[in-house]
């Protein structure tokens, strides 16, 4: 199956706890739209699925709009019920279960922390659209992430990957600080929590990781242009 390749490039994974609740989720993400995200993750371990449902709709109200993917964390069944992209972890339901409830459309993400688990994947004959490659470096984010890469890890992950023909990203303690590092593997995109979702300004955060900064032209949207006190 086909699926139509993704811009990974600045890759939004949410954290309600971080936006102070999830009803300030969708218009962190807009922000940080704004800035140049081009994918966006609902992830919330916490709430119930009526609520992550209600998240995620309001999410992708806001991404949609501006072409910009939004992919479900974990909860497969939400997913096929609305025709969204999922992402699913080594813990989380088999990629072949996932699959068959998904459908042929909606992209799969799955997570590889090591060399093992990417020999797994190219041992499969069903494969995901894309590797979380991480994490690269330590966070507090995820607490039960494990042992980090580093840079040498995920280059070498990440090469295997673009060999086998794989789409991959980079997750994981990534910063304005660090993420030079990370686009200089051969990743196709860049992964953070964190460094959007708790930055006080989520749009600017955005602006300084992004690859391609979107263009603030006369025809961007009042939404889109900057706030007074940024110009
Ligand atoms: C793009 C991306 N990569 C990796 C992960 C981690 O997924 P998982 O290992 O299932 O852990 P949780 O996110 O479910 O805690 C991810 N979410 N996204
Ligand atoms: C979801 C996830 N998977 C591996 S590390 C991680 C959390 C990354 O968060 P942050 O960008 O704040 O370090
Ligand atoms: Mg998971």
């Amino acid at each position: 199956m086909s699926r139509p390749p993704l811009d990974f490039g600045l890759y939004l994974v949410t954290d309600s706890v971080q936006a102070g609740g999830w009803q300030n989720v969708a218009g962190i993400v807009e922000q940080a739209i704004a800035g140049g995200v081009t994918v966006v993750q609902v992830r919330d371990k916490h709430a119930d699925d009526a609520t992550f449902t209600q998240l995620l709709l309001s999410v992708a109200e806001v991404a949609r709009p501006h072409g910009v993917d939004v992919v479900v964390n974990d909860r497969v069944h939400i997913a096929a019920r609305f025709g969204f992209d999922v992402h699913i972890g080594q813990d989380d339901m088999p990629l072949h279960q996932a699959r068959e409830l998904l459908g042929p459309s909606p992209r799969i993400g799955l997570s590889v922390g090591s060399e093992a688990e990417l020999d797994a994947v190219l041992d499969t004959t069903i494969r995901p659209d894309v590797l979380g490659l991480g994490p690269v470096f330590a966070t507090s984010t995820k607490l039960d992430a494990g042992a980090s890469l580093g840079i040498t890890g995920l280059q070498k992950l990440a090469r295997r990957a673009a060999q086998n023909s794989l789409a991959s990203v980079a997750i994981g303690g990534i910063t304005s600080s660090n993420i030079n590092a990370v686009r200089q593997t051969t990743v196709d995109g860049v992964c953070v929590v964190s460094a959007i979702m708790s930055a006080e300004n989520p749009r600017l955060a955005a602006l300084t990781l992004s690859a391609h900064p979107p263009q603030v032209t006369s025809h961007t949207p009042s939404s889109f242009a900057p706030s007074p006190k940024e110009k």
